[in-house]
């Protein structure tokens, strides 16, 4: 069954979203096959965001995902990757529709209240990053 990563960001858990958040991915129908509060430390917050190295937001967004307690999660279920995105809404809450998660919950795009990973390789790696196997109970 198709898995994704899924992480409720330090504004969700700051502002006490992370019950709701969770709600709303288990009556959606996703199983939650792994879960755990965390702080990210700066070098894996730096592994995550690899791709964004070069980007003029990129030391803002490791302040921004370092700053705070995060709630990393593993969600399985038909097609959860893309699910899970269009559960999210657009990257920037400016853009995404009322109904999804940034939609309802942001209104900046530095704070986006959730991540999910964009492709199957992306799940992979991240799902990686930040789970043993053992942790991971499907
Ligand atoms: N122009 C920007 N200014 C500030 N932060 C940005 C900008 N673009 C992206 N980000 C931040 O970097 C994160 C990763 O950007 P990406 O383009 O991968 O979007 P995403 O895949 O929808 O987000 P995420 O990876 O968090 O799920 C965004 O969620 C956002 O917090």
């Amino acid at each position: 069954m198709e898995r994704t990563f899924c992480m409720i960001k330090p504004d969700g858990v700051r502002r006490g979203l992370t019950g709701e958040i969770l709600a709303r991915l288990e009556k959606k129908g996703f199983r939650i096959v792994a879960l755990k509060k965390m702080r990210i430390p700066r070098e894996l917050a730096e592994r995550h965001y690899a791709e964004h190295k070069e980007k003029p937001f990129f030391p803002g967004l490791v302040e921004f995902i370092t700053s705070g307690p995060v709630v990393a999660m593993v969600l399985e279920g038909p097609g959860v990757i893309a699910e899970l995105r269009k559960l999210m809404g657009a990257t920037n809450p400016a853009d995404a529709l009322p109904g999804t998660i940034r939609g309802d919950y942001a209104t900046t795009i530095d704070e986006n209240v959730i991540h999910g990973s964009a492709t199957p390789e992306d799940a992979e790696r991240e799902i990686r990053l930040f789970f043993r196997e053992d942790e991971i109970v499907g």
